[in-house]
């Protein structure tokens, strides 16, 4: 790089998240800056943004000068490119695993002792028992969910639409507030109290009975779950302004290394690093996975069929 623009590069670069990241990347930040000090000699302060994903994607095509977005779903890149040309086309091909770092999925937190006997999503739709998860128009997490507990409610009835959608009307119609974000949704379950299980990503409800051992929350893992990915991406028109490609592109491939995949999972979100996910293997109990691609055709579709403006999520919603 010319000296001129070595002068110009930035000392911080902006990483624009999901809700329930501060307390990971604020972990992995320092370690991140201290390679890079090491490396380079330079000083490199990553700050962090973080809301309910799809505002947060919002923001940055509004103007949030992200040089990197850290996300729960690929949709809420895509349209970084489709509504901004923001990053590249193939920005799923930069990085290992489609660019996913990362993977995890929704579970359960109830109450000390259970007294719902909650075990799997057919015992959330029962009258008397208030499910808390955030907005699923605003928050991936919450998309997750809904997606999780309709891929459940397929199986069970076979496939049949119309006893599904009477499922989701019933789990839906049990959530007594939808918060705009994951960690709000935490906000309303731990801090207010308000219901009998929360659902959202299996690092931030393992967070929250580690933080609160007094409150004996129960983790509860369903008999099957939606494998949710956690893409990354440089944000082009951000870095190539700012002068930061380099430094950015260093700390996302910085995700994949042993030494923060280590951090990823000792924070209970599953990786793929196959010596890593072995020595964590034991914190991660066993779960059916499925996908978006197989169960909803792709998140392209999943987004027209079921979030879209009148889509199903709208119908069995508002006609509880
Ligand atoms: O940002 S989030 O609500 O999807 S965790």
């Amino acid at each position: 790089m010319a000296a001129a623009d070595a002068a110009k590069e930035p000392t911080s670069i902006l990483n624009v998240s999901y809700d329930v990241s501060r307390e990971l990347f604020a972990k992995l930040n320092p370690v991140f800056a201290a390679e890079w000090k090491a490396k380079t000699g330079k000083t490199i302060d990553v700050k962090q943004s973080h809301g309910g994903s799809s505002k947060q994607a919002r923001a940055v095509l509004e103007g949030l000068p992200a040089d990197v977005v850290t996300f729960n779903q690929v949709t809420d890149i895509q349209v970084l490119h489709d509504r901004g040309n923001l990053v590249a086309a193939d920005w799923q091909q930069k990085f290992p695993n489609n660019s996913s770092p990362y993977y995890s999925l929704p579970v359960f937190l109830v109450r000390a002792g259970n007294p719902k006997k909650i075990k799997d999503w057919g015992d959330l739709t029962g009258k008397g028992v208030q499910v808390i998860f955030p907005n699923p128009k605003t928050s991936g997490n919450a998309r997750y969910t809904y997606l999780a507990a309709t891929a459940y409610a397929y199986e069970k009835f076979g496939g049949d639409n119309e006893k599904s959608r009477t499922f989701m009307k019933s789990f839906l119609g049990n959530v007594p507030v939808f918060d705009t974000g994951g960690r709000a949704a935490t906000t309303t379950f731990v801090d207010r109290a308000i219901g009998d299980v929360l659902i959202t990503f299996e690092a931030e409800v393992q967070s929250i009975r580690r933080e609160f051992p007094d409150r004996k929350f129960e983790v509860v893992v369903p008999s099957v779950s939606l494998q949710a990915e956690f893409p990354v991406a440089v944000v082009d028109k951000v870095v190539d302004r700012r002068g930061s490609r380099a430094v950015a592109t260093a700390y996302l491939t910085f995700l994949y290394s042993d030494k923060a995949q280590t951090i990823l999972a000792e924070n209970y979100n599953r990786v793929n690093n196959p010596a890593v996910a072995q020595r964590f293997a034991k914190q991660f109990p066993p779960v059916r996975l499925v996908t978006v691609d197989k169960i909803f055709g792709g998140w392209k579709k999943a987004t027209q069929d079921h979030f879209a403006e009148g889509g199903i999520l709208d119908q069995v919603f508002v006609n509880r």
